[in-house]
């Protein structure tokens, strides 16, 4: 069994992740998103419930059905109060999510895939750009960038500025990738994805 080529996707905050993951899964590569991943541990079920039940039991509640679920914004508010939060809940959710990611890559090499995709916001943040065979950044304007996420009105300006300066500046993130996509139109995105896809295919087969 060959292991998959790994493509790594990630930009910063609305850059267009999501919507370019997309458009990979529909040229029929399997696609794997950390956030999916962080947010099926934290549901009805979810393997970071009880353990994160034990180091911060005001963050868990229950949903509709009376399961218990990680409350995030409990988890956030933690986290603004004791510097110490963080690194607790990382070590808990870490190695979930590295599991659900190996089992994935072990469903995809099963079922013959020759590249997956990668969706991780943080593949700079977390220092793991080395673990990939090509690193794609997705990347617009600074000006699209704010426009799109204030545009969701699910964050104030104060708070997308705080994000914006814990990542990686998207300058660095280009120049570290094999790949950037644009992602102003979904046109040119599209043809970038698949502008890759035949240089890795065309790589292989040479
Ligand atoms: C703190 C939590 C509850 C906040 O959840 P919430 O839904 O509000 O935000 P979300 O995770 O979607 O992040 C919002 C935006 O901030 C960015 N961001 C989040 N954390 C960081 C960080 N440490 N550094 C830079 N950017 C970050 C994300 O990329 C995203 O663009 C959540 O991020 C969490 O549980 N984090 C700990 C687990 C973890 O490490 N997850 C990362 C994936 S392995
Ligand atoms: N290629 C594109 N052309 C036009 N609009 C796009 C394109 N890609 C993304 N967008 C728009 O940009 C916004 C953000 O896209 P998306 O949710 O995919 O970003 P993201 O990087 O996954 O975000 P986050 O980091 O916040 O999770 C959406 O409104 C989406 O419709």
């Amino acid at each position: 069994m060959t292991r998959p080529h790994l493509i790594g996707l990630t930009g910063s905050i609305g850059m267009g992740k999501s919507t370019t993951a997309g458009l990979f899964a529909a040229e029929g590569v399997p696609v794997w998103d950390a956030d999916a991943a962080v947010h099926r541990l934290y549901g009805p079920g979810g393997a970071a419930v009880a353990p994160l039940a034990r180091i911060c039991p005001d963050a868990i509640v229950e949903d509709a059905t009376g399961q218990a679920i990680v409350d995030r914004q409990r988890l956030k508010d933690w986290i603004a109060r004791d510097d110490a939060a963080l690194p607790r809940i990382e070590a808990i959710v870490h190695p979930l999510v590295g599991a659900d990611r190996a089992a994935f890559l072990d469903e995809a090499a099963r079922a013959g895939a020759d590249i997956v995709v990668l969706d991780i916001p943080l593949i700079f943040e977390t220092g793991a750009a080395d673990r990939f065979d090509t690193l794609v950044v997705v990347s617009a304007p600074a000006e699209v960038q704010r426009a799109r996420v204030l545009a969701r009105g699910t964050m104030t300006e104060a708070e997308f500025e705080n994000i914006l300066a814990r990542q990686v500046p998207d300058a660095e993130k280009r120049r570290r990738a094999d790949h950037v996509i644009p992602t102003t139109t979904l046109e040119a995105a599209a043809a970038a994805v698949r502008q890759i896809l035949e240089q890795i295919r065309g790589n292989r087969d040479a």
